[in-house]
This record gives structure tokens, C-alpha cells and sequence, in this order.
């Protein structure tokens, strides 16, 4: 009977990297105070007996980090583990444990480069496993979930963080500290309750199948890096990023990206140099940057990075460079993913 229950579940793997949800602090009373990357995926595994109710759930340790660690070859390595392990017949559905502070970079990245319809799921916690009321057990689980629905297949690469399912693409941690860290400026694609996945949208930008981009072709990314827009800034930053290899500069703009008169000459000259400029918005709830507005971009052949907060157009922008090194084509991709 246990036999025949197993053949009936589904096949998750889960994928750890690290963050607080592999956290743990010296007392219960730390929920903020802690040491991330400790556990390993077993004892994650191990902590939440009721996975097996839900799939035929099985670990690997990919990397042990905190998720600010992260880097491109960390990326790179994850992105092909998912794609051998989305390619196997006998896997259903894939989970990765992550870090909060750059979950929304890797639930893009992956969105971007993997070619499969089967559920991948990122997840992570706000608080380790050992303080009051840790959010990693409940995330995880319906991590899992997820993972598991055939729901959520066909529907990009998804966040479960606070009940909600979010679209890897468009979520990004809006809070720190709270355990509803998680928020998109178009809206949660469902919700994940007792187990079972809600869906009420979709996402509408390519992703996964449909993208252009394959994980399997791609063997390292571009020098791409981000330069912070505020009053009183000057070109230092961008020019000495430049210097140091990048080849293409994402510009986190105040308000609709704009650019500061003592920053203009420099991103002209950069551009006329080779450097893409690719204008965002750092505002809180959500920045929308459009073409030739607050700056003329067609004049200067730059990018807008349209809805993709600084931290996600560095991300598209580096996939993209893998494949064109051309400002239209750069620009039409911001728009299409
Ligand atoms: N809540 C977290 O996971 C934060 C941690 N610094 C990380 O990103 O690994």
C-alpha cells in the first residue's frame, strides 16, 4: 500500500543553497540575530516530516551560503543543476532553498534560462528554524506544494513566501525583518493553503519555454553592475565601474529613472565608449521607466529597463549580453521579459 501511495506522489527535488531557512541563532528570542547557511538540506528536510505527505521529496546540498554571497558562478552552477535535474524523467517538480536578500535575482535568472514547463519553486524564510514562530517550516512546505501541482506548471519560475505564490519575475523583498518581506507591484499570482495551490493570474512576460535564453548555452555571464542615483551624486562610481571592466552599467534612478546633470556627460561618454546604460528606478513600491521620457534615450542609445527593479535588469541585462551586444535588441528584450 505505502508502495503504491509513493507511485501516486509526485517527485520534488530540493535544491539548498543556503540563507536563513538553513539559519539558526543562539536563542529562541533571535529571530533577527543569527548565523545563516548552518543547517544542511537533510536536517531542512528532516524538520518538516509532512513533506512526504505531499511529494516523494529528496535533497541536495548545491552550496552552503548566505544569499548576498551569491555570485554569477554560483548562478551558473545552480541553473545547470536545474536544467539536468528539470530534463529527468523521473522528476516532477523542483524546490530551491535560498536567502531572502537576493531570492528575486535567482527566481529571475532562472525564469530567464530554464527551458522546462515543470514547477521550480524558490523559497526562503525571514527567520532561522530555531527562533519563535520561524516561517521556514510553513515556506518550505508549501514550497513543496507547489512544486508538486501540476497547477503550476507552464507558469514560470515561482516564490512561496507568507502563503503567497509570486512570480519569480515580478517579486522582490519590499521589507526586511517581517515575515512579509515578499511583494509584487502587480500582485501575488496565488496563494498556497493547507497544502494546496490558488491560482487567480499569470504571468505575461516570456519566461522559461518561451524564452529565447537557454541555461545549457550559456557558460559565463557579463561584467554588468549597478551605480545608485541621489542628490549631490557624482559620476565617481560609474566611471570607476567602467574602468573596472563593466559592459554595461544599470543606472538605479531616482523617480523615473532620472539622471543627474553631473551624471549625463559621463553615461554619453561611457555609451560612446561601448558601455551599455540601461536607466531603472529605485523607488520602494515599484518603478516604471519608459523611453525618452526625463531623458532622451534614442539620442543617447540608451536602455530603459521599463518595470525590472536595479537588481533584476542587472540580471536581464547579463542574459541578454550573452546573445547581443546591440542597444535595439537590448531594449527590446526589456520589454518583452
Ligand atoms: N532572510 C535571509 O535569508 C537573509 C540572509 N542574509 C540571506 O539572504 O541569506
Amino acid at each position: 500500500k505505502e508502495a503504491a501511495q509513493q507511485q501516486k506522489l509526485a517527485n520534488v527535488v530540493i535544491l539548498a543553497t543556503g540563507g536563513t531557512i538553513a539559519g539558526a541563532g543562539a536563542s529562541a528570542a533571535n529571530s533577527a540575530t543569527y548565523q545563516a547557511a548552518k543547517l544542511g538540506i537533510d536536517k531542512l528536510i528532516a524538520g518538516v516530516p509532512e513533506l512526504q505527505d505531499l511529494a516523494n521529496v529528496r535533497g541536495e546540498q548545491v552550496m552552503q551560503i548566505a544569499s548576498e554571497s551569491i555570485g554569477n558562478d554560483d548562478l551558473l552552477k545552480l541553473g545547470k543543476r536545474v536544467a539536468e535535474l528539470a530534463d529527468s524523467k523521473d522528476v516532477d517538480g523542483i524546490v530551491i532553498t535560498h536567502g531572502t536578500d537576493t531570492l528575486e535575482e535567482t527566481a529571475y535568472f532562472l525564469n530567464l534560462v530554464e527551458k522546462t514547463d515543470k514547477p521550480i519553486i524558490v523559497v526562503g524564510s525571514m527567520r532561522p528554524g530555531t527562533a519563535m514562530s520561524a516561517d521556514g517550516m510553513l515556506n518550505l512546505y508549501n514550497a513543496v506544494a507547489v512544486a508538486s501541482s501540476k497547477d503550476a506548471r507552464g507558469k514560470g519560475v515561482l516564490v512561496t513566501m507568507n502563503d503567497e505564490i509570486q512570480s519569480g519575475r515580478d517579486v522582490s523583498k519590499s521589507v526586511n525583518i517581517k515575515t512579509e518581506a515578499f511583494k509584487s507591484q502587480w500582485g501575488p499570482l496565488g496563494m498556497v493553503v493547507e497544502g494546496k495551490s490558488y491560482f487567480f493570474r499569470l504571468p505575461a512576460k516570456r519566461h522559461t519555454v518561451n524564452s529565447e535564453f537557454d541555461i545549457k548555452q550559456i557558460s559565463s555571464l557579463p561584467a554588468v553592475d549597478i551605480a545608485y542615483g541621489y542628490g549631490n551624486v557624482t559620476d565617481t562610481a560609474y566611471k570607476a565601474l567602467a574602468q573596472a571592466g563593466a559592459k554595461a552599467i544599470i543606472h538605479a534612478g531616482t523617480g523615473n529613472g532620472s539622471v543627474s546633470s553631473r551624471v549625463v556627460p559621463a553615461l554619453q561618454e561611457l555609451r560612446k565608449n561601448g558601455v551599455q546604460i540601461i536607466r531603472s528606478s529605485h523607488v520602494n513600491q515599484g518603478g516604471f521607466v519608459l523611453r525618452n521620457a526625463e531623458q532622451p534615450d534614442d539620442k543617447n542609445d540608451w536602455v530603459v529597463a521599463h518595470d525590472l527593479n536595479p537588481q533584476k535588469a542587472r540580471i536581464l541585462a547579463m542574459v541578454a549580453m550573452t546573445k547581443t551586444q546591440d542597444s535595439k535588441e537590448l531594449q527590446r528584450i526589456f520589454w518583452e521579459y
